[in-house]
């Protein structure tokens, strides 16, 4: 894919460091995503992936550098404008999906829109978008009156899902979404992530320690490609 001239995410000369034990330090040189790209970023344990994932989240900011999501420059915001910008412009799926479990499915895809207004507007009727959500994502319909605690962890992946498209916020960004299931269902979950980030033309950065993954994806990234670490002496 060619390179876009405004990419949706840029890292340019990041510099960060754990403060406190272990003293990890990561170094991004340069490392962009195009509007609509998918990536998969591959890493061994230990190697950074979780951490460039609070960089590229807002959730820590660089020492040095800057990161910048759709020409906003993320690192010279506020906490708590990171935290708004995070919501509007991110849907984040996590390796253990975080649901709230005694909340309803439909309450539980809401809830990023809480705190980012464009995105409830894209969403608006803000009920009916979810239960849309829910039926293109293989939701019986009546799962979606159910608390999110009770879904087996196929369905609670689809809510995951769910709650990082709806409003369509151009970054989904997935923390090892796949790595609990098993093959097959490995593959109807990248399918469900696939169809509905292209339908939306949200672009795509899928953490995994699974290369075998990579097919499906339009750049297959090494985190030792793009970062450098270093890990202070004891
Ligand atoms: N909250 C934190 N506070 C201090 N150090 C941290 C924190 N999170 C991560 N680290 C340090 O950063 C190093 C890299 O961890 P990170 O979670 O980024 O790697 P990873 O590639 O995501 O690993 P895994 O695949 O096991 O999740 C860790 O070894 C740890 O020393």
């Amino acid at each position: 894919m060619p390179q876009n001239p405004d990419p949706i995410l840029q890292l340019s000369a990041v510099q960060y460091s754990w403060i406190g034990s272990g003293g990890f330090g990561i170094t991004v040189p340069d490392f962009s995503l195009a509007p609509a790209e998918s990536v998969l970023l591959l890493g061994e344990s230990g190697s950074g992936k979780s951490t460039l994932l609070s960089l590229i989240c807002g959730i820590v900011t660089p020492r040095l550098g800057s990161v910048h999501i759709a020409g906003t420059q993320l690192d010279a915001l506020s906490a708590g404008q990171r935290d708004r910008f995070r919501a509007e412009h991110i849907g984040l799926i996590f390796q253990q999906f975080n649901l709230l479990p005694y909340a309803g499915v439909l309450d539980n895809i809401a809830l990023p829109l809480a705190f980012a207004p464009q995105r409830k507007r894209r969403a608006a009727p803000v009920q009916d978008t979810a239960l849309k959500l829910c039926t293109e994502l293989g939701l019986p319909a009546g799962v979606t009156q159910a608390k999110a605690g009770n879904l087996s962890v196929g369905q609670q992946q689809r809510v995951a899902v769910a709650r990082a498209l709806i409003g369509m916020p151009p970054l989904i960004v997935a923390d090892e979404p796949t790595s609990a299931l098993d093959a097959s269902s490995q593959e109807a979950f990248l399918n469900l992530l696939f169809t509905q980030t292209k339908a939306m033309g949200s672009a795509l950065l899928m953490v995994s320690h699974d290369a075998r993954l990579g097919d499906r994806f339009d750049r297959v990234i090494q985190m030792s490609d793009i970062a450098q670490t270093t890990r202070e002496a004891a």
